[in-house]
């Protein structure tokens, strides 16, 4: 199928992971030497098979009362597809912290330097580490606000004093996590890939992690998973482009958000308004990290006729749906919400299946962009 997910490579058993992005292919006679190839220049007559592919596959698009089913029960595909895969996807995501570090600040005594580093490469383009990625590749918790023990903190509101959550009640100032001094939500978290490395890597005694999914089925693996713990995590159900429900949280409360192959699965006219909402969320200063299919990613170009449903967009055969971003799409999302640009890279990989002797060229993108401080006035 494709664009099913499965990360590539697997952690190096009982070592710490590698650099990525350090392999390059300079002889292409060796290519079925490794398993990946970092930073694969794509060559004129390959990037032009590319775009012919693209243009082939979506000649043909698919009907409007197919699109409005794929729209409407877009939880419902998701539900389906956790039902079948449960979390048979869970897998060693430790690359995440080396790519973003901001998700357990404290273990990495280099984030400064790391944050200088980065800013320098997101002036060159194409040049960055690089990893794995997916290829391809709750019902409401207990009110447990407050649940860290610490003293709760009046934070501005968003929209509504108090929400309603299933039967859960949330206020202002006391709501899950409030008395947290690190909040991360990771949006579209699916069974957890990224929750619960972050859960026990990052071991700040002020973390809360709050994840959400449109999908009840993945909240409900999250939920039920031997390390969830409700004192340091919070998974509820949302659905990020629904515009009348709110977060559990207030406005300016979050140090990170996350968004793991998750904007590519919404219908690109609403992937605006769910950022600005998100981006509400964070504190000045905070950050908003995506990483995501990129245009001319393997996944793109093997989709056949028939499945696209707009520019770059395309439905799989699980009626799950996917789109392909360019870096100047994301860089315009993320700056129309507000936010700066600290990094925006392409990876370019090169994926070899040594046994088949099959290469499979893959295209992810990383940002990083942050909600911007109070421009001091009157200096
Ligand atoms: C490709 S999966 C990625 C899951 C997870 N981030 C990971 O990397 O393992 C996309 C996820 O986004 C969720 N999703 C798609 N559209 C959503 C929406 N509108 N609101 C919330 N979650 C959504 C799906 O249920 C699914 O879990």
């Amino acid at each position: 199928m494709a664009g099913a997910y499965h990360e590539g490579t697997p952690a190096v058993p009982g070592g710490k992971r590698p650099q990525f992005g350090s392999r390059f292919l300079s002889d292409p006679a060796r290519v079925f030497h490794h398993n990946a190839w970092d930073n694969v220049e794509w060559s004129e007559e390959q990037a032009a098979a590319a775009e012919k592919k693209v243009r082939e596959n979506s000649t043909q698009r698919v009907c409007q009362e197919k699109q409005v089913d794929y729209e409407i029960n877009a939880h419902k595909y998701w539900n389906d597809f956790y039902k079948i895969h449960e979390n048979g996807f869970f897998k060693d995501r430790h690359w995440l912290f080396t790519e973003f570090p901001e998700l357990a600040p404290s273990q990495n005594q280099n984030h400064s330097a790391d944050l200088h580093t980065e800013n320098k490469r997101s002036e060159v383009p194409g040049c960055r580490r690089s990893e794995d990625g997916p290829d391809l590749i709750i019902d409401q918790h207990k009110c447990s606000s407050n649940s860290l023990g610490h003293k709760t903190q009046t934070l501005p509101v968003e929209e509504n004093v108090t929400q309603k959550l299933g039967h859960l009640e949330i206020c202002a100032d006391e709501f899950p996590g409030s008395s947290a001094t690190y909040r991360i939500l990771e949006v579209g978290c699916g069974v957890g890939n990224t929750v619960f490395p972050i859960l026990q890597t990052n071991n700040d005694p002020g973390l809360f992690v709050y994840c959400c999914d449109f999908s009840s089925e993945a909240i409900e693996l999250v939920q039920t998973n031997s390390a969830y713990d409700p004192s340091r995590c919070f998974a509820f159900v949302h659905d990020l482009c629904n515009e009348d429900k709110s977060y559990p949280l207030p406005s300016n409360s979050l140090d990170v958000i996350i968004l793991i192959f998750v904007l590519s699965a919404i219908v690109p006219d609403k992937m605006q308004k769910a950022l600005n909402r998100l981006s509400r969320l964070l504190k000045p200063g905070g950050m908003m990290l995506l990483r995501d299919y990129g245009r001319y990613d393997m996944a793109q170009l093997r989709f056949k006729k028939g499945q696209c449903l707009s520019e770059n967009f395309y439905v799989r055969g699980d009626g799950t749906r996917v789109y392909f971003f360019t870096q100047d799409e994301l860089d315009t999302l993320f700056t129309t919400a507000g936010l700066e640009k600290v990094q925006n890279l392409v990876d370019r990989r090169l994926q070899v299946n040594r046994g088949k002797q099959l290469t499979m060229y893959r295209v992810w993108i990383q940002c990083k962009y942050r909600k911007p401080l109070p421009s001091s006035t009157g200096s």
